[in-house]
């Protein structure tokens, strides 16, 4: 597998001067799986900006099919990287499903038959067949994430970022969710809490702790080191 992503010694400052990653280095290779886990506030949705220029280190690099991310690169990085943020009102402006699932097909320049044809099997595939013409905002969190998805997936993305997919989905559709993933010829990155959406779909594990990486490997090895899960908040002991 070659590297697709890079990231070299990152670091980044929110403008309220709070550091929320401190010098991560990782490397993601085409066609891999990983999950980003760890406790909240650990740094992950803020990792997760990073990989299609949302926001720019304070300190360090990306670079993503070798290509740092910078303004100048960023629709190239854009075509490569989709990212899905973890709240649906983040990514949906549109008073119609169809317009906000179109909306990157038509900015790629697609004909309207093309646009018309992408957004029918985004939607399709996330489980929203005929979909088009509803409000997305009248529907429900569940739903609005799947159209969310469906918008990043209608620009045929080579990297898929998502930030909390699973989270408000019920168990029919987290499993839908999982199986759409799994047939996809695409590298995924899941920023998760989700212990079950990991261990089906994410063969590394990438652990985060107050803004670094406190652990990186396979999923399977991690999962079975009960003080490694404590550390890194994705496991608890009981209080009683
Ligand atoms: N806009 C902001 N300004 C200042 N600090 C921020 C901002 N956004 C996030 N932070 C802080 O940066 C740290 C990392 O936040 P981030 O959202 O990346 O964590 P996370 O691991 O995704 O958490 P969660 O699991 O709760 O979603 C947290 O301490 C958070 O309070």
């Amino acid at each position: 597998m070659n590297k697709l992503i890079s990231i070299n010694n990152l670091s980044y400052c929110y403008p309220d001067g709070h550091k929320a990653l401190d010098g991560i280095n990782l490397n993601i290779s085409r066609g891999e799986s990983v999950a980003i886990a760890g406790s909240n506030g650990a740094g992950k949705s803020t990792l997760l900006l990073h990989f299609n220029g949302i926001i720019h280190g304070t300190n360090g690099a990306v670079k993503v099919g070798g290509l740092p991310v910078t303004a100048a690169n960023l629709k190239t990085v854009r075509r490569q990287v989709g990212v899905v943020f973890q709240n649906p009102d983040d990514q949906l402006f549109c008073p119609e499903v169809f317009d906000d699932v179109a909306f990157g097909p038509i900015n790629m320049g697609l004909s309207e038959a093309e646009v018309r044809r992408t957004v029918a099997d985004a939607l399709k595939a996330v489980g929203l067949a005929g979909f088009e013409r509803r409000s997305s905002h009248h529907l429900s969190l569940g739903e609005k994430k799947r159209v969310s998805l469906a918008s990043v997936m209608a620009m045929s993305p080579e990297v898929l970022a998502l930030d909390e997919p699973s989270s408000n989905l019920d168990p029919s559709a987290k499993w839908g969710l999982i199986d759409l993933l799994h047939s996809l010829d695409i590298t995924r990155i899941v920023v998760t809490h989700d212990l079950e959406l990991i261990e089906a779909l994410c063969p590394r594990l990438i652990v985060m702790k107050q803004g670094k990486v406190l652990a990186d490997g396979a999923t399977t090895d991690i999962m079975a080191d009960r003080e490694l899960l404590l550390a890194g908040g994705l496991a608890a002991r009981r209080h009683q």
